[in-house]
């Protein structure tokens, strides 16, 4: 006879399968959660259930149409517990005592109906970092000793009934807070964690001031009420700017980028004449460490041969010439350099007499797909000699020299480089399957589908990762962050292309479409001189917004971080079982989308809420990792 719930009073049940079923007895009065036992163990393989060694380690019902109450002393023995969600339920009631929880690290009860005042015995579980409490019924003040949980990186309390001070909350890696839509009351204390969060984080509570959210506070005879009440709202339009900034709509010029498949028939040899010129021009001559090779002019030979009356041929002829006339200009002393520690894997002449294929022009310059001997697969990009004219050869040299060095899984490696008169190149590995725009979007023909959330969590940490090396690495940093230099490589992992380049380049030359600019932090539209790592951090969580809904940058709309999430949901056709992981990657697109670059967090903190995302998700039945 399979044991079902109610549960018995059996001594013999493993006491974290007792705990379940008596939370469930009172939770889920509706009886959404299936939970049958017939082996010792089946409790592990229960929705929602993580174990580990037979201890559960997560319990995670997000979006499970519970109905009830939270029973006091249910969950409370269960002290292996990691992650709790029982977030958007309709979940009613006190919050009961969580305080023998002492592994907690992540607690999401937000969007229920639980009432009572704030669960103070949570301020003994010291290794939370995440509680989420938003949008209950709770009420009375804010402990001010909620300073001691020292580990939050997200702490949300917004749309409850909460009263009193905000606590002078210090915790440093505190990246996402919200106390929104409360009852609070009086100045709020500048300390620098509290600093870091702009109007949006303190909204909605009409008695809050203080110079955080440009808001004087007032002092009143004691016999008007609370002497924390303050003047009203008269705010900055700064105060305001919070979240994502307006942006043109999309009614410039789009710069085109020919897809490989109708650019074949005309450009292969384009970039061929390029390298038998450079062949015909080069010496190899090795310098120091670095193998520099040495070019002499000569004539194009194969210009001419392919000329046709089509239209596509009569532009790729035109080309062609253009490209005849720059080559021609040539210093003979241009230098082939491989980067350091690079390993020659083919010899110059084979370079040069590789076979060409036009990938897309982009604002630095041209990019070209070369197949060295039927095998070798790499990608030159042809800079712009006006628009890297501001930088001169020795920068340029010392540039890719440190751009050069820069090696990671989720960066396309800079192999060499070359510089002469007017003319320089860059080569990377070539990276098979496309770039994350062409996932995303897809063919203009066709309607765009947003990514499973899945895919989006994978592409996003890929990204991270490839961003927070950087900025970790070097003092460099990307600087041209869009969907287009995501790239895929052999395995699905997405790799960062043409990071640093745009440092080289004279930004007032750019005649940016719509999207390239929603990607520019709004402290860089004017001028990319000042570029900053935080600057990327903006461009990745306009990425991000773009993962999540499918939608080219210049579509996305402004919204208060508040109402993000609902903009994200309505783009996607929400299986029901997203919800949950879905506000949480919104939640990192905000705060990385912020607008005054302080306030932004650090790459590295990036990464680190998307591994706490992903590791919560790894544990969920419903995530299955892939590409759809
Ligand atoms: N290493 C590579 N492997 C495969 N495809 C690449 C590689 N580098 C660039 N591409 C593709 O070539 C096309 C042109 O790239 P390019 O960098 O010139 O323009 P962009 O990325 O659209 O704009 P921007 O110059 O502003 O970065 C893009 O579709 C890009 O995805």
């Amino acid at each position: 006879e399979p044991i079902t719930y109610p549960p018995q009073t059996n001594l013999m049940l493993p006491s974290d399968a007792v705990s379940i079923l008596s939370f469930k007895s009172k939770a889920d009065l509706h009886n959404k959660l299936l939970y049958v036992l017939n082996e010792r163990f089946d409790y592990c393989q229960w929705r929602g259930v993580n174990c580990i060694q037979g201890r559960v380690v997560r319990f995670l019902l997000p979006n499970f149409g519970l109905f009830g109450t939270f029973p006091a002393n249910s969950l409370s023995r269960l002290d292996q517990l990691r992650v709790l969600s029982l977030h958007n339920n309709s979940l009613s009631g006190p919050i009961p005592d969580l305080s023998s929880l002492y592994n907690l690290k992540s607690l999401f009860l937000g969007r229920n109906h639980f009432s009572g005042t704030f669960p103070s015995p949570i301020l003994f579980l010291h290794r939370l970092t995440s509680l989420d409490l938003s949008y209950n019924e709770l009420t009375g003040p804010l402990p001010v000793n909620l300073t001691t949980l020292d580990r939050l990186n997200i702490l949300r309390l917004e749309w409850n009934r909460f009263n009193g001070t905000v606590p002078p909350l210090n915790q440093p890696f505190l990246l996402i807070f919200n106390v929104s839509g409360n009852n609070l009351t009086g100045k709020i204390p500048v300390t620098p964690t509290l600093s870091k969060f702009n109007t949006t984080a303190f909204s909605l509570n009409p008695h809050l001031c203080g110079k955080i959210i440009n808001k004087a506070c007032t002092t009143r005879a004691p016999f008007f009420g609370s002497s924390s009440a303050s003047s009203p709202a008269v705010q900055s339009p700064k105060a305001n700017s919070g979240g994502i900034v307006a942006l043109p709509p999309p009614h410039l010029p789009k710069k085109k980028h020919q897809r490989p498949g109708m650019v074949l028939g005309f450009t292969v040899g384009i970039a061929l004449i390029i390298f038998s010129v450079l062949l015909a021009l080069a010496v190899v001559k090795k310098q120091g460490g670095k193998k520099r090779v040495e070019s002499k002019e000569t004539k194009p030979t194969t210009a001419s041969s392919e000329a046709t009356n089509s239209k596509t041929q009569v532009e790729g002829v035109s080309e062609r010439k253009s490209v005849i006339n720059e080559i021609q200009k040539l210093k003979k002393s241009g230098n082939l350099v491989f980067v350091d520690g690079e390993v020659e894997g083919y010899s110059l002449e084979q370079l040069m007499r590789a076979s060409a294929e036009l990938l897309g022009r982009g604002s630095m310059g041209i990019t070209y797909k070369a197949v060295i001997d039927g095998q070798l697969i790499l990608t030159v990009k042809r800079l712009d000699a006006g628009k890297t004219a501001v930088t001169s050869g020795e920068v340029f040299e010392q540039h890719m020299d440190a751009v050069g060095a820069l090696r990671h899984p989720n960066l396309v490696p800079v192999r060499a480089y070359f510089q002469a008169k007017g003319e320089r190149l860059v080569i990377y590995d070539y990276q098979p399957n496309g770039s994350v725009s062409n996932l995303v979007h897809g063919s203009r023909s066709t309607r765009a589908k947003p990514l499973h959330w899945t895919s989006c969590l994978k592409i996003a940490e890929d990204v991270a990762e490839g961003l927070a090396y950087i900025h970790q690495a070097s003092r460099l940093f990307h600087g041209n962050l869009k969907s287009s230099n995501v790239l895929l490589g052999s395995d699905f992992e997405a790799c960062l292309a043409d990071y640093s380049l745009v440092l080289l380049a004279d930004s007032s030359c750019f005649t940016e479409d719509p999207d390239s600019l929603a990607y520019k932090a709004p402290e860089i539209r004017k001028s990319s001189r000042r570029l900053t790592p935080k600057s990327d951090v903006y461009a990745f969580g306009v990425f991000l917004l773009e993962l999540l809904t499918g939608k080219l940058p210049s579509r996305h709309p402004v919204l208060v971080p508040r109402d993000m999430l609902e903009w994200v949901r309505a783009t996607r056709e929400d299986d029901g079982g997203e919800y949950h992981w879905l506000g949480m990657l919104t939640e990192v697109a905000s705060v990385c989308s912020l607008t005054s670059p302080e306030q932004r967090p650090a790459m590295w903190q990036v990464l680190k809420m998307i591994h706490e995302i992903k590791e919560s998700a790894m544990m969920d039945d419903s995530a299955s990792f892939g590409y759809s």
